[in-house]
C-alpha cells in the first residue's frame, strides 16, 4: 500500500509518520498544488486545500491513498482563529475529511492578516524566529508549546485514517 503526502513541510510529514503503520504502508512527501490562495480564509477554501493536496497525491504519484494538509484562517464574531483541515483521497475516489484544533489569535496577528498579510511571515516577525510554520506553528506559540502543529496535524490524521479503516470494514 503507497500512501503520499501532498506537502514537504517537516510539521505535516511527521504527524503522517507518526500515525501510519509504516511496515504496511510506504510514504512519499511531495509538494502537492493546494489550487487556494497562499493564505486560506475561510473553512471552505482550507478544505478546498486539503482535498486538492490529497487529489494531486493520488494523481501525480500514483498513491493508493493521498493525504492533504491544509492552514488557513476564519473570522469569527469572536475574532480570526487558525483553522486546519485534512483530506484523505483514495485511489477508488472516496474522499474523507477531518478538522483540527483551532484557537483565536492574537489582535496584532489577527489586523495584519485582516490587512492582506500571511500567517507563516507574520508569525516570523512576532516570533523573531525562522520557520515557525514548519515547526511549532501558531497553535503551537500560543498554547505554549503545549499543543503543536506536528501533534495538532497528527490529530487530523488519526480522524482521516481511522474514517478511512471505518469503511473498509466488511468490503
Ligand atoms: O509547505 P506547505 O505544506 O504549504 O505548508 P505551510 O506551512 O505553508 O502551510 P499551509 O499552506 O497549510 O498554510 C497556509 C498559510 O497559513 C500559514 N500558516 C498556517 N498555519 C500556520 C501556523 O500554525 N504557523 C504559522 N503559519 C501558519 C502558512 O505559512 C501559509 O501562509
Ligand atoms: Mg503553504
Amino acid at each position: 500500500m503507497k500512501a503520499a503526502i501532498g506537502s514537504r513541510n517537516p510539521a505535516k510529514v511527521k504527524a503522517v509518520e507518526d500515525v501510519i503503520d509504516r511496515h504496511l504502508i510506504s510514504l512519499t512527501a511531495l509538494n502537492a498544488e493546494s489550487r487556494v490562495s497562499e493564505q486560506p480564509f475561510s473553512d471552505e477554501e482550507t478544505i478546498s486545500g486539503a482535498i486538492n493536496r490529497a487529489s494531486y497525491c493520488v494523481e501525480h504519484e500514483k498513491a493508493d491513498i493521498g493525504i492533504g494538509l491544509e492552514g488557513g484562517v476564519v473570522e469569527t464574531e469572536r475574532g480570526v482563529f487558525v483553522c486546519n483541515w485534512g483530506a484523505l483521497v483514495t485511489k477508488e475516489g472516496e474522499t474523507f475529511i477531518a478538522g483540527g484544533a483551532r484557537i483565536p489569535l492574537p489582535s496584532e496577528v489577527a489586523d495584519r492578516l485582516l490587512q492582506g498579510e500571511e500567517l507563516g511571515p507574520i508569525m516570523e516577525d512576532f516570533t523573531k524566529k525562522n520557520n515557525v510554520r514548519r515547526k511549532e506553528g501558531a497553535i503551537g506559540t500560543f498554547t505554549n508549546e503545549r499543543l503543536v502543529r506536528s501533534e495538532m496535524f497528527g490529530h487530523i490524521v488519526k480522524m482521516l485514517i481511522g474514517q478511512w479503516e471505518y469503511s473498509q470494514e466488511g468490503k
